[in-house]
């Protein structure tokens, strides 16, 4: 308050005592926490000044943001974590408004219910949603559980409609923003009709009450505008004095006109019948009071409109002006010709008042709704600095342009509300087919913090079993998560250790048996579809495996199962008497599911504390919710971000993680990679590639640094610096501590559907990884009925290497043919990389360190040389991930399909093909699926003797790259 109403008063109560002689209530239009606590609003109370309060989100806003009068609040942590923006502000605003309920109750006895309201408004987001906002002003109306609350609701279409239901409730209710004679009139009609459907359900009217908040100086603001563009563009004295005569006026002539009204409508025998019942009339509450205009009474508004009957709510300044010097008459009911002329002049001069009130009225919820928000942010911001590193920071510095863009898109969601339409599941987000269906992970952490006893009941029986081993079965995502699990928390002490197999490459899967110990393993099979082909076979090995050792009855006790209801998986579980079975949520996919069962189960049998690492993935969950706007929503920041700067051919996502946290970039690959590349748009993410000088880069690329506070790399803090300085775009996120990586599953997630509707493309469906397993289904069939896999004729061969190209592509190749060398193909191959191409190693080998370590010296050398973006894809577990954007993404892909001769083949038990014909099937499906796709595309195929090999194609890329 500029000034203590309490004490400056030199005319004390003279002036509002005419107001009540008049009839007139003085509501006040503010509140904030230090006017209750320093007993100010009793004193008002008290002596008289003040009869009601209001309150707007714009209030709140100052009250709360502009003032240091909740920190003692919003400075505790355990009042801010665990909730979101919304949840905080509602708890103070509710808080303050029971205080002012409670010290105007008093007021509310005395004069038999007619005054000693405060008001609370439902959020300015609702303005268009009729049931959603009389679920809210009920919930609110509970929440506050004063009688003397009135619920504040606009006078929009769909704010009217809901008015009948709620006074038909019993709920008191203020309607606001109010400008026109035929919304009130429409709004009193409601009121009737509310107040009658009460009656006729036995409740008793007079219990009830409401004001219609018709505002005023808005309308002197918004047509003067207008008349003074018509003096500035007139000449003629006469009109210009025509025009002069209106200024001020019109706002004072249309309140006085609908006071008329008001008083037409509570005389009618429709009123009659209720009055006998005891009923209040809706009063008409004065709002926007304040004057605007310094060359107009700062008093205007209130001493031209008193009247019997009528409310005005002004602000703290004006009720200092009219206490000081206002001078009170009964002027509403003078001078009504005049107004009435005031108003027909205005539409000879072209002014229509409805579509003024109109435009009011939309400007009026815009306001509330951006006030709102900056409450919100203000909130939002308290609640993360008191969170301090409890939850991960991201920062961003991009170019001034690309800062520009992503600005103006962050602009655009909060102010159209789009992260709200995407916590409420509308699919016209993104293509408006089926994404409402699959957005089930937004709850997750909620879900599973309420269903934790049974999996703690499973880990604690299957630690007492005394397991050394937990190895999980499955692809993609029901593996990457798990994998992020296991390298980054390693092995718990007395816990068995998790590994996990997601290759069908003989040796690999060869290479998990030697490591454990098969009778003391427990066998996690992941599969949501349950169907998928992988870990189908990798069950029946191992299932085979331990059925020799332990026989057929106990086999079953080791094997657990995580899987969708009704699947294959599940039916199979039961057949074999698994140990458990866990379920998933249909409405997540795969690569949405790892803080669900698919992630989780594995994560707590190896030793990780599940509740607390959900409940600091919470944190996070809080800051994207729905009601904290755009521009402080972390993961809406990161989404727009990725999703602009792509749209800006800034589609290369470089991820850079802290070594213990490496793991991370391959289930951020297969978010971003599945879930954005299609019909041809997508992210193509970059992992794994070491950071070097910026001169290696193309304009293309996005870095993104997840840093690990706990055990950062200087290098490539370093390397980050040098490539920011140098003007490339840079993310960068602080991870306090790997228990935080929750909080990256659930940020990147919301970044994730939120590119993907910056995209316009539907970030939960995979239809090209689909593609690929048709094809290879079609080579298995094949394989099946004659055991030969076909395949084309390579090119050539060249030191026991096998050339093959794509029967699209051969003419790239024609020059090659005549040198016909390895690096001859190679030189051809890598001569096609342009600027914001990316180039591809898809390698059906085993992934070990020693072939890991060749290719990555390959990705690197044509990094250099072509300063293009490259990746690294092992088969078939890529398949699951980057196969997406590399088939159905941008055709900027140059890909290098690399497969073996299998050294020591691996029957499956109970099919009549082996390990080697699966994979050796999965890199020709790719490959024919590329193919159709038109990629540049070669293949090489290894002898037995793959390290060599290796060897020998890395000296090879660097001949051809010279
Ligand atoms: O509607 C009510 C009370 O019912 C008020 O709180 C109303 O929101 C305020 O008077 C206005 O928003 C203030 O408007 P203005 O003075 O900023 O034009
Ligand atoms: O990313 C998902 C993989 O394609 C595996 O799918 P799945 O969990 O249904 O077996």
């Amino acid at each position: 308050m500029t000034r203590s109403l309490v004490q400056s008063d030199n005319q004390p109560i003279t002036s509002l005592q005419s107001l009540h002689y008049y009839g007139q209530s003085i509501w006040l239009d503010y509140i904030r926490r230090s006017l209750i606590n320093s007993g100010e609003l009793q004193e008002l109370v008290d002596s008289g000044k003040v009869q009601g309060v209001t309150s707007n989100p714009a209030i709140f806003q100052t009250a709360i943001a502009g003032s240091t009068d909740y920190d003692q609040v919003l400075n505790v942590l355990e009042q801010v974590q665990d909730r979101d923006a919304l949840s905080i502000y509602e708890e103070l605003a509710i808080a303050d408004i029971q205080a002012a309920a409670d010290i105007l109750l008093p007021t509310y006895i005395r004069t038999q219910k007619q005054d000693g309201y405060v008001s609370l408004e439902v959020s300015p987001y609702l303005a268009d949603k009729t049931a959603e906002t009389i679920a809210e002003a009920h919930r609110l109306w509970q929440a506050v559980a004063r009688p003397n609350l009135m619920i504040k609701v606009p006078a929009t279409p769909e704010g009217i409609a809901a008015i009948e239901a709620l006074i038909g409730n019993g709920i008191n209710v203020n309607i606001t923003l109010l400008f026109s004679q035929s919304a009130y009139e429409k709004v009193a009609d409601a009121y009737l009709a509310g107040l009658e459907r009460f009656a006729a359900q036995g409740g008793n009217v007079s219990q009830v009450a409401s004001v219609a908040s018709f505002f005023i100086s808005r309308i002197d603001t918004a047509i003067d505008g207008l008349l003074n563009a018509q003096l500035s563009a007139n000449s003629d004295s006469h009109t210009c004095n025509f025009l002069r005569g209106l200024l001020g006026k019109s706002a004072i002539a249309n309140a006085k006109l609908t006071y008329r009204k008001y008083q037409q409508l509570y005389t009618s025998p429709r009123w009659q019948k209720l009055a006998e019942k005891g009923a209040h009339p809706q009063r008409l509450l004065w709002a926007s009071t304040g004057s605007k205009n310094p060359h107009y009474r700062d008093v205007v508004y209130v001493e031209e409109l008193i009247g019997a009957d009528t409310v005005n709510t002004v602000p703290p300044v004006t009720l200092a002006a009219f206490l000081d010097h206002g001078q009170p008459r009964l002027s509403l009911p003078e001078q009504i010709e005049a107004a009435e002329a005031v108003l027909l002049k205005l539409e000879q001069v072209g002014i229509s008042l409805s579509q003024i009130a109109d435009h009011l009225l939309q400007q009026g919820i815009k306001l509330f709704q951006d006030a709102f928000d900056a409450l919100l942010s203000a909130v939002a911001r308290k609640r993360e600095t008191i969170l301090g590193d409890q939850i991960d920071r991201m920062t961003y510095r991009l170019p001034p342009a690309l800062d520009e863009a992503v600005q103006m898109h962050l602009f655009e969601w909060r102010q159209s509300g789009k992260i709200r339409r995407l916590w409420a599941q509308d699919a016209s987000l993104w293509t408006d087919t089926d994404e409402n269906y699959w957005l089930g992970w937004l709850g997750i952490t909620d879900d599973q913090l309420a269903h934790l006893d049974p999996l703690k009941q499973v880990v604690q029986a299957v630690r007492s079993r005394d397991f050394t081993h937990v190895v999980l079965l499955g692809m993609g995502g029901s593996s990457l998560g798990p994998e992020v699990m296991k390298q980054t928390f390693g092995k718990t002490p007395n816990f068995p250790e998790l590994h996990i197999l997601d290759s069908t490459d003989p040796a690999q899967i060869r290479a998990i048996e030697s490591r454990i110990n098969l009778p003391r393993t427990l066998f996690i099979v992941s599969s949501k579809s349950g169907s998928t082909l992988e870990p189908h076979i990798f069950k029946q090995y191992f299932f085979d495996r331990v059925q020799q050792i332990v026989g057929v009855e106990a086999a079953g006790q080791q094997f657990i199962a995580i899987t969708d209801p009704s699947s294959q998986l599940q039916q199979i579980a039961i057949n074999d008497r698994f140990y458990q079975t866990f379920l998933g949520l249909p409405c997540i996919g795969g690569r949405y599911s790892v803080l669900s069962n698919f992630g989780m189960v594995p994560a707590a049998l190896m030793g990780v504390d599940i509740a607390r690492f959900l409940r600091l993935t919470e944190e996070m969950v809080h800051s994207c919710a729905p009601s904290v706007p755009a521009e402080d929503n972390p993961g809406v920041v990161l989404g727009t971000i990725l999703g602009v700067l792509a749209n800006q051919g800034y589609d290369k996502v470089t991820l850079t993680t802290s070594p213990s946290i490496a793991s991370l970039g391959a289930w951020l690959e297969q978010l971003l990679a599945e879930s954005t590349g299609k019909i041809g748009k997508g992210i193509i993410p970059i992992d794994q590639e070491a950071l070097s000088t910026p001169e290696k880069y193309g304009r293309d690329r996005l870095f993104i640094y997840i840093r690990l506070e706990s055990a950062p790399n200087l290098a490539q803090d370093a390397a980050i610096a040098l490539l920011e300085q140098s003007g490339f775009p840079v993310v960068r996120i602080a991870v306090a501590t790997p228990e935080h990586l929750g909080q990256e599953f659930f940020r990147w997630e919301i970044a994730t559907a939120v590119a993907g509707a910056i995209l316009e493309i539907n970030p939960f469906d995979q239809p090209d990884v689909e593609a690929s397993k048709i094809a290879t289904k079609q080579l298995m069939l094949d394989y099946e009925k004659t055991r030969i896999l076909s395949t084309a004729e390579p090119l050539t061969t060249q030191l026991e290497i096998q050339i093959y190209s794509a029967p699209h592509d051969k003419d790239a190749f024609a020059k090659a043919a005549i040198e016909n060398s390895l690096t001859s193909y190679l030189r051809s191959h890598l001569n096609r990389l342009k600027p914001g191409d990316y180039f591809a190693l898809l390698a059906y080998i085993e992934m070990n360190p020693v072939y890991y370590e060749c290719l990555q010296a390959i990705r690197h050398a044509i990094r250099d040389a072509k300063q293009v973006a490259t990746c690294l894809g092992f088969g078939p577990r890529f398949l699951h991930s980057t196969g997406q954007v590399y088939k159905g993404g941008p055709n900027t892909g140059v890909f290098l399909q690399i497969t073996n001769e299998p050294e020591n083949d691996l029957d499956i038990p109970g099919q009549n093909y082996s390990f080697g014909v699966v994979k050796a099937a999965q890199a020709q499906g790719d490959f024919q699926v590329l193919a159709e796709r038109n990629r540049r595309l070669l293949r090489l195929h290894l002898s037995q003797n793959t390290q060599a090999d290796l060897e020998l194609l890395q000296t090879a890329v660097r001949i051809a790259l010279i």
